[in-house]
């Protein structure tokens, strides 16, 4: 048997080896009988009983899964129940029974039909297509009495192949039993590429129809991180992957090769997060998305429910540094109860600071408040807050003063209180250019790269079409971090970066030689971050940002840090 690669998308950067079993959840319906044979209100009232039976299903897999995932991870079943019971779905699933379709076929036509409208739309919408197939092969399953195929008992050393995994499907993966999973679609935001690193599991997505020639039973080497796939691999290629599934997870802070330190932190977006960031060895936490504490629920959380989170992120962190975003809300982080305007450009619109200074100023004030009674707290010293989008001067100095005079109002209320490190996110292009302006007032900079990215190419994030575009590594966005960095020379300004670049273990010695102080990335890639910095040297790695800082292309920089484009 030779060995032969399939190459994907490798979604995290870990290694497994395994035999392939494939899953093949969606089965053919068979032909629908004659119109006047259909009972239209038996297929009525079975859809009924479906739903009904699916809504249940889902709610106890929402529980499952923040119980196992993370809360952030779950709410991906709250968009599935609201996609049961949208209106226009299910009237057009009544209206092709009523036209004479069983309650299957009708599910099946209907729900086809939006998820190619949606697919149509591209970019964040067209990932919304995975959830409607999810939903409609589930209401399908149901009425036609299928059974559940039980993918969180595969055997040991399963690597699951598929068509593509949905949210429910990749939550019923076991990590201690699964080695890995590859499937023929999807890209690096999927869902399935979402899970696979809250899940830390080997993953390539996207591999192509090609997959299709993979057999059950097939040895396999995933790697997550070069994307390839390798079939019937040699047993030196298999020691090897063996090998590097072993990852060396060190618990103190990391220093450059010549003694520099760097902090290598985790992102994390609810309390759930906080295991994985510790277990992985985080130094701490470099971006706390206080959003997730506000998504998914009827109405905001109160004061002391986000003291409370505030204060069990430090208690996590006791020698660490904790930073906290204020709430971002907005662009694609839509909250039911805010009652958001419709927005053409919602990316460009009302978002991060500029609700929090304006129809948010309550809320803003609530968190604040929160904020700045865990700054007083046993461990709150390692407390930091940064703004999200700032663009102007005046609003850093608008954020800023909210902070001293709700600092002023609990201080008159004898409430114990602390004013924190306080910070803003990079991630326009007017802080990156007024960078040396923002500098004096703050403590540090937060450079998040998924914004920059977008706002300094103009092409959206999550959009597949314009995706190449958006790289971070386009000399453009490489230029505005490496303008923010230099604007805060001669300045008391450290400077992290918390967006996906910093979690890219190939690029580390590009970003020391920038001179970032701090990466902070999703707690997968945290060791093999802090291993790539204890092999940096910072004269190397300055003399390699020079020489990157010169291409005209990202291919070009590609080239020179010597990866796949
Ligand atoms: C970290 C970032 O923020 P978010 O992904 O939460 O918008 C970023 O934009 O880089």
């Amino acid at each position: 048997m030779t060995e032969r690669t399939l190459s994907g998308i490798g979604v995290t950067p870990l290694s497994g080896v395994g035999t392939v079993v494939w899953y093949r959840p969606d089965a053919d319906l068979p032909e629908p009988p004659a119109p006047e044979d259909v009972d239209e209100d038996a297929e009525l009232a079975r859809f009924e009983d479906a739903r009904a039976a699916a809504e249940d299903e889902l709610e106890a897999e929402r529980e499952r899964t923040a119980e196992r995932v993370g809360e952030e991870e779950a709410a991906v079943f709250d968009a599935h129940v609201q996609f049961l019971n949208d209106p226009q779905i299910t009237d057009g699933v009544t209206d092709a029974i009523e036209g004479g379709l069983p309650a299957e076929h009708a599910v099946q036509e209907t729900f086809s039909e939006f998820v190619e409208q949606f697919e149509n739309m591209g970019g964040r919408m067209g990932e919304r297509a995975d959830d409607l197939r999810d939903v409609r092969d589930r209401l399908v399953r149901v009425l036609s009495d299928g059974e559940r195929v039980d993918l969180s008992s595969l055997p040991e050393g399963s690597v699951v192949v598929a068509e593509r995994l949905t949210p429910s499907d990749t939550a019923q993966l076991d990590p201690e039993r699964v080695a890995g999973f590859v499937t023929v679609t999807g890209g690096r935001t999927s869902h399935a590429a979402i899970f696979a690193r809250s899940l830390a599991l080997p993953a390539i997505v996207g591999v192509g129809e090609e997959l299709q020639s993979v057999e059950d039973g097939t040895e396999v080497v995933v790697d997550g991180e070069s994307g390839d796939l390798v079939v019937d691999p040699t047993d030196e290629r298999k020691e090897a992957a063996a090998a590097a599934a072993e990852v060396d997870i060190r618990h103190e802070s990391v220093e450059t090769a010549d003694g520099v330190d760097i902090e290598v932190a985790a992102n994390i977006g609810t309390l759930a997060d906080l295991g994985p960031a510790v277990d992985r060895g985080a130094d701490g936490v470099g971006l706390f998305r206080t959003e997730f504490l506000f998504l998914d629920r009827e109405s905001p959380p109160d004061e002391d429910e986000q003291y409370e989170a505030y204060v069990k992120a430090l208690e996590s962190f006791e020698d660490g540094r904790v930073v906290v975003r204020t709430l971002d809300i907005g662009g694609d982080k839509p909250v039911p109860y805010l009652d958001l305007p419709d927005e053409e450009n919602p990316f460009l619109g009302e978002r991060g600071i500029r609700r929090s200074l304006g129809p948010d100023a309550d809320l803003f004030e609530t968190q604040v408040r929160a904020l700045l009674r865990a700054a007083a707290s046993a461990d709150g010293a390692n407390l930091s807050v940064m703004l999200p989008l700032v663009s102007t001067v005046e609003e850093l100095r608008a954020g800023r003063e909210r902070f001293e005079s709700v600092a002023a109002d609990l201080d008159s209320e004898g409430v114990e209180n602390e004013l924190p490190e306080f910070g803003i996110m990079v991630e326009t292009p007017a802080a990156a250019f007024m960078a040396d302006r923002f500098a004096p007032h703050v403590d540090f900079f937060s450079i998040g790269t998924n914004d920059l990215a977008q706002y300094v190419m103009a092409a959206e994030r999550g959009n597949e079409r314009v995706s190449d575009l958006g790289d971070y590594r386009q000399p453009a966005v490489l230029r505005a971090i490496d303008a923010t960095v230099s604007a805060t020379e001669g300045e008391d300004c450290w400077v992290g970066m918390c967006g996906e670049m910093a979690g890219d273990p190939d690029l580390t010695e590009l970003l020391v030689g920038l001179g970032l102080d701090e990466l902070s990335m999703s707690a997968v890639t945290v060791p093999q971050v802090k291993a790539a910095v204890a092999e940096t040297d910072t004269a190397d790695a300055r003399e390699l940002a020079e020489r990157v800082l010169q291409a005209d292309t990202k291919a070009e920089v590609a080239e020179i840090l010597t990866l796949d484009q």
